[in-house]
Formats: structure tokens, sequence, C-alpha cells
């Protein structure tokens, strides 16, 4: 097994940058660079050296164990000062030696996938901690990160082991008198997966939405004030703005932190009829974006006029509140008059649509959830058909509990893992 090592903060100045070794010539190198022996396991500061003897710099030295470490092999970690040419200087020191090569995306991480020290879902969940920018990405990946899909289905694979083994009893004894009717307690334990089942499959949906943001598009007739609202939601002028109707024409994408949510706010070009053929493209966009997007927000005076259909969390804004007799219901991002209140507004309905969100949160999940489903349905009517069937059953549970495995990477997973980690940064 190669030793692996990378600087695993980020790239640039810092104060500390943190270069991460592991493999089983983890404390060999530390005692190369330090002069001395590095213990087992344990902290300690000492001076790194080049080699030609030069100092490199004074570092702090974590030292771990196999199989008492984030990988589950020997691990060495050198925190030094972060600047661009000491960590240069200690990764170039480190590729010298013999033995250790720098880690690829995310192979710190599979490591201790293979060895047991995370599941699958648990990998997904670091990856997505990792990216987590707002509070509701940071809740959701510390949970699964935690292992909460893995003890849910751990708990449904349990459940429904006890129903093959129920199953597989009446079908040993099948020349025999068999004293109970299993059937009811069987139907029993699938009904309670299943409820658990359908819950977090529609939950997955949103889950991704926090995952991955929400989309939220303001959409109105030209001259509305859309960009100029966009820019005072964003704090920056990512739009242009001006008196001639017909202004914007690409979708211009702001990402934001709102209410601890991601979103991704669109601006789009007014809606109206026209002869101009590239803002008619533009208008054309403006409808798809609309149509996807999770939420819209109408900034007009008729919301008919617009042809696109108001639905359901959808909000409806006047323009131009600083011009009206009264602001109520509308907006100006020119004063900023209601805008705390439209912002508190979309906050609210993306709140409300965020607490259906289960602990699952990749498709990747919902077909794995969904192909355990299917086989606890078709085992359902399989049991319908009496004891003669018990076994046909009892194959669809095995389809049903491997499905679940496959959540946290017990089995099936080995083609999943490159794309998995295809999407981690170095020195993880
Ligand atoms: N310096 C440093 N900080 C870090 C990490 C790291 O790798 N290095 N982490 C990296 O993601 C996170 C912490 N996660 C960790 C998870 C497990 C172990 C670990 O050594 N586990 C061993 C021993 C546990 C013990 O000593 O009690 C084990 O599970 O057997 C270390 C860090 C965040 N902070
Ligand atoms: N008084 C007032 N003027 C505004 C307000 N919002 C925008 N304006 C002005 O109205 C004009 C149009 O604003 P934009 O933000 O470009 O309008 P838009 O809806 O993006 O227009 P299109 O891109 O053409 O669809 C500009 O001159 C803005 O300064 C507002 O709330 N109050
Ligand atoms: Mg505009």
């Amino acid at each position: 097994m190669d030793t692996i090592f990378a600087l695993a903060t980020a790239q640039g100045k810092a104060g500390v940058a943190v270069v991460r070794l592991s493999g089983p010539n983890a404390h060999a190198a530390a005692a190369v660079l330090t002069g001395s022996q590095v213990p087992a396991r344990g902290m300690l500061v000492r001076t790194l050296y080049g080699g030609d003897g030069a100092r490199l710099d004074d570092g702090v030295i974590l030292s771990f164990s196999a199989p008492a470490s984030f990988t589950g092999e020997d691990v060495v970690e050198f925190q030094i000062h972060g600047s661009l040419a000491t960590t240069e200087a200690i990764l170039r020191r480190l590729v010298e030696l013999d033995g250790l090569r720098l880690a690829e995306p995310g192979e710190f991480t599979r490591r201790a996938l293979e060895n047991g020290k995370l599941d699958l879902a648990q990998v997904e969940g670091l990856a997505d901690l990792i990216d987590a920018e707002t509070e509701a990405q940071r809740k959701q990946a510390q949970a699964v990160l935690a292992g909460a899909l893995g003890q849910v289905a751990e708990d449904w694979r349990r459940k429904l082991i006890r129903a093959a083994a129920l199953l597989e009893a009446v079908i040993d004894f099948a020349d025999e008198e068999v004293p109970t009717d299993v059937t009811p307690e069987v139907l029993g334990l699938l009904s309670e997966v299943r409820a658990d089942l359908g819950r977090q499959i529609s939950g997955v949906r949103i889950a991704e939405r926090i995952r991955t943001g929400f989309e939220v598009a303001i959409v109105g007739p030209p001259n509305a004030g859309k960009s100029t609202l966009l820019n005072t939601l964003a704090g920056r002028e990512a739009a242009l703005t001006s008196e001639i109707a017909g202004t914007t024409r690409d979708v211009i994408e702001v990402r934001m932190d709102l209410a601890g949510l991601p979103v991704t706010l669109l601006d789009t070009a007014g809606l109206r009829d026209t002869g101009d053929v590239v803002e008619g493209m533009g208008i054309a966009l403006a409808r798809r974006r609309a149509e996807s997007a999770d939420l819209r927000v109408f900034l007009a005076d008729d919301l008919a006029a617009t042809g696109i259909p108001m639905r359901d969390g959808d909000i409806h804004v006047l323009p131009k509140a600083d011009q009206r007799d009264t602001a109520d219901g509308a907006v100006s991002g020119v004063t900023g008059q209601g805008v705390d209140i439209l912002v508190d507004r979309i906050g609210q309905v993306l709140k409300t649509r965020s607490a259906s969100a289960g602990i699952a949160t990749r498709e990747r999940h919902r077909q794995a959830m969904i192909k355990a489903d299917d086989a606890l349905i078709r085992t359902e009517g399989i049991l319908d058909s009496g004891p003669e069937m018990y076994d046909i059953a009892a194959e669809e549970l095995r389809t049903a509990i491997r499905a679940l495995e496959s959540l946290v990477g017990r089995i099936d997973v080995e083609n999943l893992l490159d794309e998995i980690f295809a999407s981690f940064c170095l020195g993880k």
C-alpha cells in the first residue's frame, strides 16, 4: 500500500496549513523530516528539515497509528505556517522520499471507507459537509455524516431479515404442522418498513434542493425593477439596469444564503410581446427558467399579463413601492422598502418545504429505496397466495435487503466509487 500525502487545507495564504500523510511509511517520513523518531501517537513540536539539512519550518506534528486514525492507517499531520512557499517546500520534500506519492482527490476518505471507518452514505455526507455554504446544508450533511441514513437502513434491514426468517421457518417445516400463521407478523414488518421508505423517498427531492440550492426566479414585465431588486438582494451590481424596457436578456444568477438556505436568485428578461428577435429569445428563456424554478417572485402590477401561472407558494409583489400611494405588498429595489418582508416571505416558503426533507439526500438513495419498496410490494402480493409461495416471497425480500445494503455500500457499489470520489477536493 502506498503512503499518500497532500495539503489538507485550502491552497493559499493562511495562518497555518496542514499537510497530511497516510500509509505504512507515514511515521518513517516524519522521522526523516524531523531528524528524530516520531511517537506512534501524540502531538509534538519539531523543526522540519530539507534534504540539504536546511530548516524548512517549525511544525506541530500529530501522529496516529493504525487502525486508530481517520483513514484507519498510520497517519501523520504536519501543521506548518500557511504560506505558499512553505507548503510547496514541504510537499517537494515529501515527493523526494521513497514510497510516498501525492494523494488523488478523495483518496484519504476512500481509504477510510475501505477500512470500515465510514460507510458510503457517510462519505457522501462528508463531501456535502465540505461543500456546505449555509446552515441548512451544514445540518443536513452532519446528520448523514453521523450515520443517520446508515442507522435507518440497518433498522429496515433487521426487520426484513426477521420477516425472511419467519417465512423460511415455515418453508423448512413445510411437511409438519405449522403452529402459527406467520403472515400477519411478516405483513406488519413490511408495512412498517414501507411507511418509512415512502416518507424517505418523498423527502429526497427537497433534501436534494437543500444540498444543491433552491432556484427563485424574479419575473414580470419590462422596467418593473427586477434587476434593481436582484442587485439589492445580492448586495452588489450583478445585473445591468436602465430605464429602457428590455434591458435584461440573459438570465442572471446570484447565489445567496437566504435564512440559512442556499438560494440561486434568477433575474430574467421582462415579459412582453416583442418584434426584436434577440429580446424574444431572452423572453423565451425567461419563461423556461421561471417554469423550472422552485419559486417565482412576480414583480408586476398585472399578474395575468405575464402569462405565467402562479403556483403554490409563489409570491406576488407590486413594483416601485416608492412611487405608489400605498406601499402595501409592494417593494422597491431603489429605496429598499418591502425588501425585508419579501426576503422573509421567500424564507418562510422554502423553510416550510424544507421541513419535509428526509435523511436520504441523493437520487442514488431514492433509486435504492424505490427498488427496495418495489420488491416489498411484490412480496406483499406473493404472500396473498399462501405458504406454497413463501420461497418466492423470501427471494423478493432478499432483493429488497440487497437494495437497502447498497445505500451504505455493503454491496454493489464498486462502480459508484469513482463517481462519488470524483467530486472530492484534493487532500480529503
Ligand atoms: N487535524 C485534523 N483535524 C480534523 C480532521 C483530521 O483528519 N485532522 N478530520 C478529518 O476528517 C475531522 C475530524 N475527524 C476525524 C475522525 C476520526 C479521527 C480518528 O483519528 N479516528 C480514530 C481514532 C479516534 C480516537 O483517537 O479516539 C478512529 O476512529 O479509530 C480523526 C479525525 C475534522 N478535523
Ligand atoms: N422609483 C423607482 N424606480 C425603480 C425601482 N426599481 C427600478 N427602478 C428604475 O426603473 C428602471 C428599470 O429598472 P430595471 O431594474 O432595469 O427593470 P427590469 O425589470 O430589470 O427591466 P427589464 O430588464 O427591461 O425587464 C430603472 O431606471 C430603475 O432605476 C423602484 O423601486 N423605484
Ligand atoms: Mg432587468
